[in-house]
């Protein structure tokens, strides 16, 4: 579905990114973990092509996305749940649904009309005249996530949905990416909720400076006591407890 090629990502003169390459299929789940600062934002960006790579190359069922900007990259399959969540506050929940699908120019046919994001969450339904800004955090990332799903994507990009939200909320953060997953979507998650990545990603990458340190399966990261302790600051004893 997604193949990230050796991307070198700059901010001006800064060199962020140097030369990752990762692959996500569908019906997959792929964590990009690592420490603040280390590049995973910068990494969503340069697929969502907010933030273009300078070398190397996105591709999208095998067809590059070089050179297209964020809007064609969207139109092609890739939707955002930003970090933040990023919902218009001030607008209802269906105007927040509804908004960013009127935007494009060729909508994407397919299940995720207003009708099904909202039996897909029954709590958006209930609040589908509400405020964005009146939504508790949890229901705020479920309107994310909905909002991203009304564009038809084959591809979800997952910027830190945990931040903010209680204990119990980010566990259901983590059932929405599984239905996610079930419904066919390569997910793509940045997060510093190791727990969570832990338990819903079928395949992790560790970042620390713009460079993966590690990739690999949920259980050979816990036994990796070295990147556990050096790149995601968990203590060694911890990690084998
Ligand atoms: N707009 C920008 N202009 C210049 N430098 C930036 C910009 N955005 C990020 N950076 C720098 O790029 C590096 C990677 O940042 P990035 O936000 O991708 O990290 P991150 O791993 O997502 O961290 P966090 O978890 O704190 O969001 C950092 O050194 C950051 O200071």
């Amino acid at each position: 579905m997604l193949n990230v090629d050796r991307v070198h990502t700059y901010y001006g003169d800064s060199h962020v990114l140097h030369g990752l390459s990762l692959k996500l299929d569908a019906g997959r789940i792929v964590a990009i973990l690592g420490r603040n600062g280390m590049g995973k934002t910068t990494l969503i960006r340069t697929v969502a092509g907010l933030t273009p790579p300078r070398d190397g190359d996105v591709l999208l069922r095998g067809r590059s996305l070089r050179g297209q900007p964020s809007f064609a990259i969207a139109q092609a399959g890739i939707a955002l749940v930003p970090q933040g969540r990023r919902i218009f506050r001030s607008l209802t929940v269906r105007e927040n649904l509804l908004l960013p699908t009127s935007m494009l120019s060729r909508p994407r046919a397919g299940r995720w009309t207003l009708d099904g994001v909202l039996e897909e969450f029954p709590q958006l339904a209930e609040r589908i005249d509400n405020l964005g800004g009146a939504l508790s955090g949890g229901e705020q990332q479920m309107l994310a996530v909905g909002r991203a799903l009304m564009a038809n994507p084959d591809t979800v990009l997952m910027d830190e949905p945990s931040e903010g939200l209680s204990p119990r909320l980010v566990l259901q953060v983590g059932e929405i990416m599984r239905r996610l997953r079930e419904h066919g979507l390569a997910v793509m998650l940045v997060e510093q909720n190791l727990a969570l990545a832990m338990s819903v990603a079928d395949y992790i990458y560790v970042l620390s400076s713009g460079q993966f340190v590690f990739e690999g399966t949920p259980n050979q990261l816990s036994q990796s006591p070295e990147i556990l302790d050096e790149h995601l600051g968990v203590s060694r004893r911890k990690a084998s407890a």
